[in-house]
């Protein structure tokens, strides 16, 4: 395949085209999340078929995070590209649904802003210490993704009176896990930063 590659520091190695499924799936989801966000805006939070289809396109796309790690760990795919990129898909597509949940009174102000500067605080460090090294996602990352998945789609989702009261404690759960992984990243950052002896 032509195109940009992975540089890689070894001919034994072979290069990874950025062009590749995993990163194609990530790019997907980052062009799902206008379609969903205007899913969103045209359910005007309401319409209980709306609601539906906005969380099932917002489920769709969160799949896709599973889809394109998977992928790029099965297939050798693995790429620099896509260790920044895919945490920032997911920024944005649970961004989005966090600042519309919020516009339409769903879900309190204070959680999304919790979130978001979390979120967009660790994407500048990622950029900060670039030239020194990429922090991927970690497995607490992921399981705060995970975690911010489950409760967004909690609220999407016209659910029953029972259950909707489960909505808040997977959402607290999500913004703890949120808050203490940031702080791990920014130990991490340090570390890369540090200068060697
Ligand atoms: O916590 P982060 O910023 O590494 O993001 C984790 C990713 O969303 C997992 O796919």
């Amino acid at each position: 395949m032509t195109g940009a590659t992975e540089s890689t520091p070894s001919r034994i190695v072979p290069r990874v085209p950025l062009l590749n499924a995993a990163n194609a799936l990530t790019a997907l989801r980052l062009v799902l999340v206008p379609v969903f966000g205007a899913t969103v805006v045209v359910s005007a939070m309401t319409h209980a078929g709306w609601r539906m289809a906005a969380c099932l396109i917002f489920a769709f796309a969160s799949a896709t995070d599973l889809v394109d790690g998977w992928i790029a760990r099965r297939f050798g795919l693995v790429t620099s590209l896509g260790k920044v990129a895919d945490p920032i898909a997911d920024k944005a597509l649970t961004g989005a649904a966090l600042v519309l949940l919020s516009w339409y009174d769903r879900l309190p102000w204070w959680v999304t802003v919790a979130i978001l500067v979390r979120e967009l605080g660790i994407t500048g460090l990622r950029f900060w210490v670039i030239r020194h090294g990429v922090i991927a996602a970690s497995r607490g990352g992921k399981i705060k993704t995970a975690l911010q998945i489950l409760a967004i789609a909690w609220y999407l989702w016209p659910m029953p009176a029972l259950l909707a009261p489960v909505g808040p404690w997977i959402m607290g759960a999500a913004v703890v896990v949120t808050v203490v992984t940031g702080f791990d990243y920014v130990a991490q950052a340090l570390r890369l930063r540090r200068p060697t002896p």
